[in-house]
């Protein structure tokens, strides 16, 4: 669908402008190179037709950086996409350098066209643009009503390019749009951090191990249902209770996530705001999945917005794509050309090198995100193929040129960053890997835990944001000052076997949830040692009433596949064919689990029942470290006396029954008995030994961590 067949078609149309940073050298660009780049590139069409072409960047300025250095690594650099092998976007690209004024002369240069150099991002004054009024799309209505059941083909005819054509589209303007009206308290309402949880479905992997579906999910709530081992080995389950601003289940389709998450801060990019999306969860939860649609969706509100409500305003819309892989960023729309990051004077962030591409149509923004996607770093994990090793972020910028005056540098407007995390257990999966991988996880971590501090501090409008822990919150930084917003999606997978992860991604979610506006940080500290405390424990058999069936509530969960313009929404590890839920208008016979709580469904997924509805509690760890640390030594006490116990039991049988002078036989009773007893504390012993050793594996890189981000 997308592609080379796609770009074949579209050569002519100029939807696409490359803009760049500052360049280095003064040699002039000669017009075969600049073809042969421009074609690299995919931009031959700018290159035949007019004096439109960019100026290019001094690529030898950065050397040997880039792909080459990726050479030694372990993992492999895979085509993501839809475009997998596809030369359009491998040649390799090597121009000969140029000079941005030199550029200007040869192509008689409108300046304005132009980037603005090194500080392009960032160096604006962005207060001195006027306020735009800010359309109120929150009142029942949705921008997305407005777009839904286009597919690109629409979007580009809808979005036509007026400013070149002077026509203006030939779809009527929707009256909502033609009603905004300026409403700072609209924006306002934006919350400044949302959290919202992803669940998926359970793959082909997991229902092939026979895993469960152990979440329990509500409009805003969940339940983990996790299994867990009694000392003396008996089964018991442990609720975990969550609240979030939204809880989307396995149904929810990508058009809902985006409904639910991005497009409510769409409009507020045009007053001056920064916003940022990021997805966090273990490998294979479905981060990439969730976060891919997502600009896509979002360029295309900020196009009709751009060519609606603000026709003819002067706004233009930016695109850069660069991940940060092992602490360093990467060009993902320049062949992971390296680039660098400075301060300047102002001490803003600049990354030197990185290309904005120009974009006025949603099909030139998917072939950027197709092509960056294609040159990230993945590597396998035993949950995911094709695992995320980096952060990759992709930003939506707008610009405005200044009224009357195209001579000049549009300024920057507002900006949306989307971030796809590396996984977040990389760095606790430490033991099995190279020492490459365990260098990857420590920088993943340290990157993690940076982040959640600086929205912490975000959160409690702090005067310091401790953006320097990690390059992810350098790279951040503008993102985290002045009128921001953050998006939070956590993605985790249903399955029991990933219980711990899920846990992990959920206390995180909830810890950046819990700094949310209005909450005391001192309440939360508390409530969360209660929550965790009131997290409800039962043995397996009798943690949750028997379960009735009631045909109705039972509905085939596997979500419908909707997503006209996610082309890379691969299917490939999911079960393809739906199960059959009834037979002759009765529900099958669904298999039971050991336990009689649960109803298990043909597709793995459980049927809670019994559970609360209503009050649900925020069960938060406000500290996972010191939950984990009193689990460790509750179990170890726990150990401790059992053993002590058998031991004393062992000693005063023994005195008996010398002191009774029982006969052998009955001897010999007692004595298997007590070493059966005494085996089984042994295998206690020896999962409690690998626990600790787990636990202070943990403890240990915390420490390195913590100590290496100075918090
Ligand atoms: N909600 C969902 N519905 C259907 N399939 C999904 C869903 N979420 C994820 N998947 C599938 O699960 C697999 C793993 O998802 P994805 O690559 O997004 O994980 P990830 O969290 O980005 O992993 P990593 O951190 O390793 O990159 C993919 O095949 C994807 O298509």
């Amino acid at each position: 669908m997308n592609g080379m067949g796609r770009q074949g078609q579209r050569s002519g149309a100029s939807g696409l402008q490359v803009h760049h940073q500052r360049q280095y050298s003064d040699n002039f660009l000669d017009a075969a190179s600049n073809g042969r780049w421009l074609q690299s590139a995919g931009l031959q069409h700018l290159y035949s037709s007019s004096n439109s072409i960019p100026p290019l960047q001094d690529y030898g300025f950065y050397g040997g950086g880039g792909a080459g250095e990726q050479g030694s690594r372990t993992l492999r650099t895979a085509q993501r996409g839809f475009n997998a092998g596809n030369d359009y976007f491998t040649e390799p690209t090597t121009p000969p350098g140029s000079s941005w004024q030199s550029s200007q002369m040869k192509n008689n240069g409108d300046p304005s066209e132009f980037s603005p150099g090194l500080l392009d991002l960032h160096s604006f004054d962005t207060e001195l643009l006027p306020e735009m009024p800010v359309p109120s799309l929150y009142d029942g209505s949705s921008l997305s009503n407005l777009v839904r059941g286009r597919s690109f083909d629409d979007s580009e005819h809808y979005i036509s390019n007026d400013k070149q054509t002077g026509r203006t589209s030939d779809v009527p303007e929707n009256s909502l749009l033609k009603s905004f009206a300026g409403d700072k308290e609209k924006v306002n309402s934006v919350a400044k951090i949302k959290v919202v949880v992803r669940k998926r479905p359970l793959n082909k992997k997991e229902l092939a191990k026979n895993e469960e579906d152990i979440i329990e999910t509500n409009s805003n709530s969940l339940v983990v249902h996790e299994t867990k081992l009694k000392v003396d080995l008996t089964e018991y389950v442990e609720k975990h209770e969550f609240v979030f601003d939204a809880v989307l289940n396995e149904e929810v389709s990508n058009d809902e996530v985006y409904h639910e998450t991005v497009e409510p801060i769409v409009p507020i990019i045009f007053q001056q705001t920064k916003a940022t999306c990021f997805a966090y969860g273990q490998t294979g939860s479905g981060k990439t999945y969730t976060m891919k649609p997502l600009p896509i969706k979002a360029s295309r509100d900020i196009l009709r917005m751009m060519h609606h409500t603000y026709r003819n305003q002067g706004f233009q819309l930016f695109v850069s794509f660069f991940e940060i892989y092992g602490g360093k960023l990467f060009d993902l729309l320049s062949d992971r050309k390296k680039l660098c990051m400075r301060e300047d004077g102002k001490q803003k962030v600049c990354i030197v090198g990185l290309q904005e591409y120009r974009v006025s149509d949603v099909e030139a923004i998917n072939e950027l995100i197709e092509k960056g996607n294609g040159s990230r770093s993945t590597g396998t994990t035993g949950a995911n193929e094709e695992s995320s090793r980096s952060h990759a972020i992709l930003q939506l910028v707008i610009k405005r040129s200044i009224e009357g005056n195209q001579s000049k540098p549009p300024r920057l407007v507002g900006k949306l960053s989307f971030i796809d995390l590396a996984g977040s257990e990389r760095g606790a999966d430490t033991t099995d890997n190279d020492k490459q991988t365990r260098m990857e996880g420590a920088e993943i971590n340290k990157s993690l835990l940076a982040l959640k501090e600086c929205i912490r501090a975000l959160d409690n409008d702090q005067g310091h944001i401790p953006f320097r822990g990690s390059k992810l919150t350098e790279v951040l930084r503008d993102s985290f000052m002045g009128n921001s917003r953050t998006v939070m999606i956590s993605c985790i997978s249903p399955s029991s076997g990933s219980s711990e992860h899920t846990l992990n991604t959920l206390r995180y979610a909830d810890r950046v949830k819990s700094l949310s506006k209005g909450n005391n940080p001192r309440k939360d500290v508390l409530s969360s040692t209660l929550n965790q405390k009131e997290s409800t424990t039962l043995p397996l058999s009798s943690a949750l009433p028997t379960a009735s069936l009631v045909e109705d509530d039972i509905t085939n969960t596997w979500p419908e596949q909707n997503e006209r313009d996610d082309p890379d929404a691969s299917e490939d590890s999911y079960e393809p064919e739906k199960p059959m839920w009834k037979k002759n208008g009765k529900p099958n016979p669904y298999s039971f689990s050991s336990s009689e709580d649960k109803v298990r469904k043909p597709n793995g997924q459980t049927k809670w029942k019994g559970l609360p509805k209503s009050d649900v509690k925020n069960s938060s760890s406000d500290d996972d470290l010191n939950a984990l640390l009193q689990e460790e030594e509750d179990l170890v006490n726990a150990h401790r006396k059992q053993v002590e116990d058998t031991m004393n039991i062992v000693r005063e049988e023994m005195n008996l029954l010398v002191e009774a002078d029982q006969p052998g036989n009955q001897l010999d009773n007692y004595i298997s008995r007590l070493n059966a007893i005494l085996s089984q504390k042994a295998a206690g012993i020896v999962q409690l030994q690998t626990r600790l050793a787990n636990f202070q594996r943990r403890l240990k890189e915390h420490n390195v961590l913590v100590s290496s981000s100075g918090y």
